[in-house]
């Protein structure tokens, strides 16, 4: 669908759019997290569709009669995002005991609540933990309660086995954040290594403001136990599996035994972080100069000039350049799009292949399209937060580039970051699955837009489109950890129809000669090769682009899954996200 209010407007560069137990209890498999975890989840495309836009809370807010006080403070700028009206969140919770009054004085603004509702979001509302966060809390907050969610999500079975072995007796389903306190508090002493008084007495203190003195001593009790076998547990926890068993079995068969360990200890790792260095902005020596001045510690990728790690992270509004747009946070695998893509304008064969070719345009070389004639039509689908988009516009600064996304909340973070960037495109906000309603005429914007940018064939006018299809994310776990939790082996197979959708509906718009770049963040077969050769075998005008000397000369070889077509990789600790890319080119 089209939005014609963000469509067809081409990207200005100044505007700125956008229990008291100690033993062991053998029913420890019924606490309420497990209980979630079993159900699985029938939405994990969801998560890259529409938002959640509180439809249905809003709805039942306006049917109810006059607005209560509570309502009132919240238009009065409580500066807490979940627009709840607190009655409704204290009898969904099975908070009666404290009411409203408590609830909001001495809870709602409690990191720790704030954490557990985030993470009750996810396990049983099937909500994106993202998007959680940015709905529940406040800038103040907001480290610490990421921290909290994402490393319980990351570490739930693990956790919830050390709470079962201290738990006499699970909690009551009424008592659901008692239980998400225990764990909040077990990840805060083993991962976060934090004081006993951060991490037991916040936590009971919590507790017994929401269940009262009862509970908490058994909270209290279970930290104290903890406390006196903390080297054991945490031994004996460390065989539990941090993912659920379908995505286990999926994995193992597909990774490489000597491969398997390291991509599963990097999934349960932080992501490190990666720049791409802007190339129209700054150059590799000023930006690394700067960074040397400032005390950042960084590393060089070997191979891909504009790549950087920075080792120690830091928030990145922090890092020189940032106003300016000297770089933009970029996985370093994600960042292989861009230099596959704007390789592939240049090659005339079959095979992406020299390490040599891959240089990061000088701003004069990019200003001038390096000698490209006419100026290429990009077509970015799925582009949002546009971080591949800002990369094939660093290369090809000249070039018309239609970005769209079918969700127009996300859309905007691409609006900030061209505008950042001082770059332009023509955002659209589309369905992939239909080109036909916005691809014909955003063509025809563009060409009216840039007279160098004539197309030969107005069927087929796309040189290069960019696929970034909507995924699972399994290659991308360790930065959504949630990601584990919320999809299912029935979410890979309804997505690898839609990715198939995608493919079979864009190709037709690829120019003869053009390439296409098919790329997801997903490990699993059914989403990439599959798709690839379930394609490959209705096209009679398809060849695929071998990657193989490209990925040989310009990658780590343990990153690398050996496929039947495409390249896949996984993650790697202090390196990229699991990606696979296919380039594919038309021959007819
Ligand atoms: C992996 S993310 C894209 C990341 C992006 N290319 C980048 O590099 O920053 C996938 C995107 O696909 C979008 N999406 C999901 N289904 C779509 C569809 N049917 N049509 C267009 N976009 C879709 C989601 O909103 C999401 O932004």
């Amino acid at each position: 669908m089209i939005d014609n209010k963000t469509s067809f407007k081409p990207h200005r560069k100044s505007e700125t759019s956008p229990s008291s137990g100690k033993t062991n209890s053998k029913n420890n498999q019924t606490s309420p997290n497990k209980k979630q975890l079993n159900k699985g989840s029938q939405q994990g495309y969801k998560s890259h569709a529409r938002p959640a836009q509180k439809k249905t809370s809003n709805s039942n807010r306006q049917s109810r009669e006059k607005p209560s006080k509570i309502k009132q403070d919240f238009n009065s700028g409580l500066s807490y995002g979940l627009k709840q009206d607190l009655q409704q969140v204290v009898k969904d919770l099975d908070l009666r005991r404290l009411g409203v009054n408590q609830l909001k004085e001495q809870v709602w603004h409690n990191p720790r609540f704030q954490a557990a509702l985030a993470i009750k979001a996810v396990l049983e509302d099937k909500k994106t933990l993202t998007l959680n966060l940015d709905g529940i809390i406040d800038d103040v907050n907001k480290g610490f309660v990421a921290e909290l969610a994402y490393g319980v999500l990351r570490y739930l079975p693990q956790l919830n086995y050390i709470a079962n072995k201290l738990l006499a007796k699970p909690f009551e389903a009424r008592c659901y954040f008692a239980h998400l306190c225990l764990l909040g508090a077990l990840y805060q002493l083993i991962y976060l290594r934090q004081a006993e008084h951060a991490a037991v007495y916040e936590n009971v203190e919590l507790v017994k403001r929401l269940y009262g003195a009862g509970v908490s001593t058994v909270v209290n009790a279970c930290l104290r136990n903890f406390l006196r076998q903390d080297d054991e547990l945490i031994e004996e926890s460390q065989k539990v599996l941090l993912m659920p068993n379908w995505l286990h079995k999926e994995l193992s068969q597909r990774v490489p035994e000597q491969q398997y360990q390291a991509m599963v200890q990097a999934m349960n790792t932080k992501a490190p972080l990666w720049l791409r260095i802007n190339p129209q902005k700054t150059t590799v020596q000023s930006f690394t100069q700067a960074l040397n001045e400032a005390g950042i510690a960084y590393a060089l990728h070997e191979h891909l000039p504009q790549a950087l790690c920075i080792t120690s992270p830091l928030d990145v509004k922090l890092i020189p350049g940032y106003n300016q747009g000297w770089f933009s946070v970029q996985d370093l695998h994600a960042q292989l799009a861009g230099v596959i893509l704007a390789q592939a304008l240049v090659e005339e064969n079959n095979s992406l292949s020299l390490e040599a070719k891959i240089q990061a345009p000088t701003n004069k070389g990019a200003a001038s399209n390096n000698g490209l004639q006419p100026v290429p039509l990009i077509v970015d689908t799925c582009c949002s937060p546009g971080g591949k988009t800002t990369h094939l516009l660093e290369m090809y600064p000249q070039a018309q580039m239609i970005a769209t996304d079918i969700d127009a909340q996300r859309l905007t973070r691409v609006h900030d970051n061209l505008s950042r960037l001082e770059q332009q495109a023509q955002i659209i906000c589309a369905d992939a699955r239909y080109p036909e309603q916005w691809l014909p005429k955003a063509v025809e914007i563009a060409m009216a837009h840039d007279s160098q940018c004539r197309q030969q064939n107005l069927e087929q006018p796309v040189d290069l489109m960019l696929l970034d299809i909507p995924c699972s994310g399994t290659g991308v776990i360790r930065r959504h950890p949630d990601i584990k939790w919320l999809r299912s082996m029935q979410d890979i197979e309804r997505l690898s129809q839609i990715q198939y959708d995608i493919l079979t509906n864009s190709w037709q718009y690829v120019a003869v000669g053009g390439k296409l770049l098919y790329v997801s963040c997903s490990i699993m077969g059914q989403e990439n090769e599959q798709v690839i050769q379930r394609f490959l075998a209705q096209q009679n005008n398809v060849a695929v682009v071998s990657l193989d000397n490209f990925a040989e000369q310009n990658l780590d070889a343990q990153a690398i899954v050996p496929t039947s077509v495409g390249l896949q990789l996984i993650n790697q600790i202090e390196r990229g996200d699991g990606f696979y890319y296919c380039l594919l080119t038309k021959t007819a």
